[in-house]
């Protein structure tokens, strides 16, 4: 069996494997039916769905189902018991795939499952198998690593690790010598990634979405050749290898046949942002879509920048035989009725989308409002004094959000924070595992795994005092030299010594060996590389203290793993945007307030919604007006934005904005238009107003000179 030959990590060609097709499963397919009274507290769960998320529960679970999602429906709830429903009715839960979008959402949604059936008394499960499309990727391939001729060991370079690695092929090539300028190492990933995703053609490409790199495809053709010969060479995938290889493995009868036995039912959140290979994946998975359920709306599709296809949505039934059922939520709990019309009415002038109708109960609450003001300065005012309001009627920080287009928006209004001592988290910024400490310590940890990895091992050889870049590669070559065709180093392996003696080389080495084969679970691993790192930490950085908090944080959360495999792979693919987001953490419930760009926005909903320059240039972005369809998905964040909001939506306006790069002291500026996706004909349904409010009128000055009040008895009357 498959399983048997994954789990001996040996190479097996795929030739020798045995013709029938083989069954991996070496658990029982069916878990036991509910026990007695079970079935009761399953109905009782059932019974608060409403019928549109019942009707989603209760559609036959061999057969393809898209479920048109509006935002705030609950289809996460919904989700989640449909799975529960597979597993009342026999299915074994680590036949169930079920893929998102984050690694948060997968969480949460392996959590609800285990919390609501431990809560009607079902037998303790794990769903293995929720997790994002990379992450789901990285798992099978480790797998079945032994079958397909990978390394078990391979690590996964990030987008930074993959242009690095692209840089240092560039400069081989002598590319960076070319009299004209070649494409930078982050335009180069750029377009290899949506070439693989997108599977189209490289000319095609390049002229869509690069046209200024017209007239270098054969010396990028070359380039990626290289690229994808060193990765193999080092044993490292990218992000686009772990979904590639996995449509390849499914090329293979023998393998598919394996996977297709043992993940009967797969489920997809937020379908709507997937690309076309990713949708290639799931009919290989499920052919013709049969137990295939995908949950997405067209509306709020934002990552075709990323090559995400809105397409795969309006594509789905027909792809499917028979046609899939289509089911539809459109009762929203989250926001209040005139935050819904107002948000309807924005994404019903798009010009293609499935038609829905969001609706809700709850009839209470204020029109949205659209707050106009001088400027930046003065929107980072208002927003700091508006959050410092709200907080004073009783809203928590960490119950208003921020939003905004790009990162860059908020510098205003994070110095504005910053003066008036108001503490905020920003997400969507710079990441928690973009910092160099943090990644120092991840690439020891990948290099001890994958010696063969370079990337990693540059980076770590580095920290070692007098070592440069050219020393480093000899190291590195001399590693791979002596490591031969092993895919792991042999247990008591200790690195060749460089050439020339280096202090604190036996350190490193040992640590390595120690890492290599290590017998300690992966937090106290990264224990380990921590105390070896301590003193590099504080010999390269003034604020070694608060980032070693980051490291010490970082060491909780790998305690939480079972394996360094899945750790390194599950924060290499989905890092958190900051240590916070390990919200299980007690010592870090401290309120803050939310500032995020709506990419990173999306899935979540806050009681106060505040959105930064609702202007034209900004949102639309100005590099995001050269078509029709970049315009859409710029409506669509306008609405992925204001469907975030429970109680209040502000969408504010700065009517000036200060032009950059001139002369200090310059005050050049230009004027803003409020954004084209509220038009006139909408404003009806927002509340206008200025801030400043305007000055008092002549009656109310009149009202003014002719009021006399008693403060000092108010003042005694507190105390009656
Ligand atoms: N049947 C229900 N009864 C009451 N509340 C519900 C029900 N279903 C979902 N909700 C609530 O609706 C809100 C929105 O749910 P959820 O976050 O799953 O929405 P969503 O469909 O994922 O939205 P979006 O796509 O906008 O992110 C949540 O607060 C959830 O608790």
């Amino acid at each position: 069996m498959l399983r048997a030959v994954r789990s001996r990590r040996t190479r097996v060609p795929i030739n020798s494997l045995p013709a029938q097709p083989l069954v991996t499963s070496d658990v029982s397919p069916t878990t036991p039916l509910p026990p007695d009274g079970a079935a009761d507290a399953l109905a009782r769960l059932y019974a608060t769905l409403n019928d549109e998320q019942r009707a989603v529960v209760d559609a036959p679970a061999d057969l393809p189902l898209q479920v048109i999602a509006g935002a705030g429906t609950g289809k996460t709830n919904t989700l989640v018991h449909r799975v529960i429903r597979l597993i009342e009715r026999g299915v074994a839960p680590d036949a169930i795939m079920l893929l998102t979008f984050s690694r948060r959402a997968a969480e949460e949604m392996r959590g609800r499952v285990m919390r609501l059936l431990a809560s009607a008394g079902m037998p303790e499960i794990r769903l293995d198998w929720a997790g994002t499309f990379h992450a789901t990727g990285a798992q099978l391939l480790r797998d079945y690593a032994g079958v397909i001729g990978l390394s078990p060991n391979f690590t996964i370079a990030d987008r930074d690790d993959s242009a690095d690695l692209l840089g240092l092929l560039r400069h081989e090539l002598g590319l960076d010598e070319t009299a004209q300028r070649f494409p930078t190492r982050q335009t180069c990933l750029a377009i290899y990634s949506r070439v693989v995703n997108t599977g189209a053609a490289l000319q095609a490409v390049v002229a869509e979405h690069f046209p200024w790199c017209a007239g270098w495809e054969v010396q990028l053709k070359r380039l990626f050749a290289n690229y994808v010969a060193a990765k193999q060479a080092d044993q490292v995938l990218d992000y686009d290898d772990l979904l590639l290889i996995w449509e390849r493995m499914l090329d293979v009868p023998l393998i598919a046949d394996d996977l297709r036995a043992r993940f009967s039912h797969v489920l997809v959140d937020e379908y709507q942002d997937t690309n076309r290979l990713q949708a290639s994946l799931l009919f290989a998975m499920r052919p013709h879509g049969q137990g295939l359920t995908v949950v997405g709306d067209d509306a709020q599709s934002i990552y075709a920048f990323r090559g995400a296809e809105a397409a795969n949505m309006f594509e789905f039934v027909e792809q499917c035989t028979p046609a899939a059922t289509v089911l539809t939520l459109t009762r929203n709990y989250r926001s209040s009725a005139p935050l819904l019309a107002a948000s309807n009415a924005v994404i019903h002038e798009a010009a293609r989308r499935h038609p829905k109708t969001l609706w809700t109960t709850r009839a209470d609450g204020e029109a949205p409002s659209l707050v106009s003001l001088a400027d930046e300065t003065a929107q980072a005012d208002y927003v700091s004094l508006q959050a410092l309001a709200r907080r004073e009627g009783g809203a928590r920080l960490r119950d208003q959000a921020i939003l905004f287009r790009t990162g860059t928006h908020s510098a205003a209004l994070e110095v504005a924070l910053g003066a008036r001592r108001i503490p905020f988290r920003k997400f969507g910024g710079l990441k928690f595992l973009d910092a160099a400490h943090v990644r120092d310590l991840l690439a020891i940890l990948r290099f001890a795994q994958n010696p063969r990895e370079r990337v990693a091992g540059f980076r770590v050889l580095q920290l070692l005092p007098g070592v440069g870049a050219a020393t480093a590669a000899q190291t590195l070559a001399a590693i791979t030299t002596a490591l031969g065709s092993a895919v792991a180093p042999p247990r008591g392996f200790r690195l060749p010594e460089p050439k020339r003696a280096l202090a604190h080389w036996d350190a490193l080495a040992d640590l390595l060996a120690a890492l290599a084969q290590p017998v300690e679970p992966v937090g106290a691993q990264v224990e380990r590389a921590l105390a070896w790192y301590e003193p590099w930490l504080a010999a390269r950085f003034d604020d070694a203290a608060i980032r070693i908090e980051d490291l010490h944080a970082l060491a909780r959360i790998a305690h939480t793993y079972p394996s360094r495999e899945r750790f390194l792979a599950e924060l290499t693919l989905d890092p958190p945007d900051a240590v916070s987001d390990q919200a299980a953490d007690p010592m870090l419930d401290d309120d803050y307030l939310i500032l995020s760009t709506i990419h990173s926005a999306k899935g979540r909903e806050w009681r106060h919604v505040t959105l930064l320059n609702a202007v034209d240039g900004c949102l639309p972005a100005d590099m995001a007006t050269r078509n029709a369809s970049e315009l859409e998905e710029e409506r669509r964040l306008l609405y992925v934005a204001m469907t975030r909001a429970r109680e209040t939506l502000e969408i504010v306006l700065p009517l000036r904005f200060h032009v950059h790069q001139q002369a200090a002291g310059g005050d050049r500026h230009v004027f803003a238009q409020r954004t084209r996706f509220i038009p006139p004909k909408l404003l009806s349904l927002f509340d206008s107003r200025a801030w400043p409010s305007a000055a008092p009128s002549e009656t109310g000055r009149q009202a003014l000179a002719a009021l006399r009040v008693d403060i000092a008895a108010k003042l005694r009357s507190m105390w009656d």
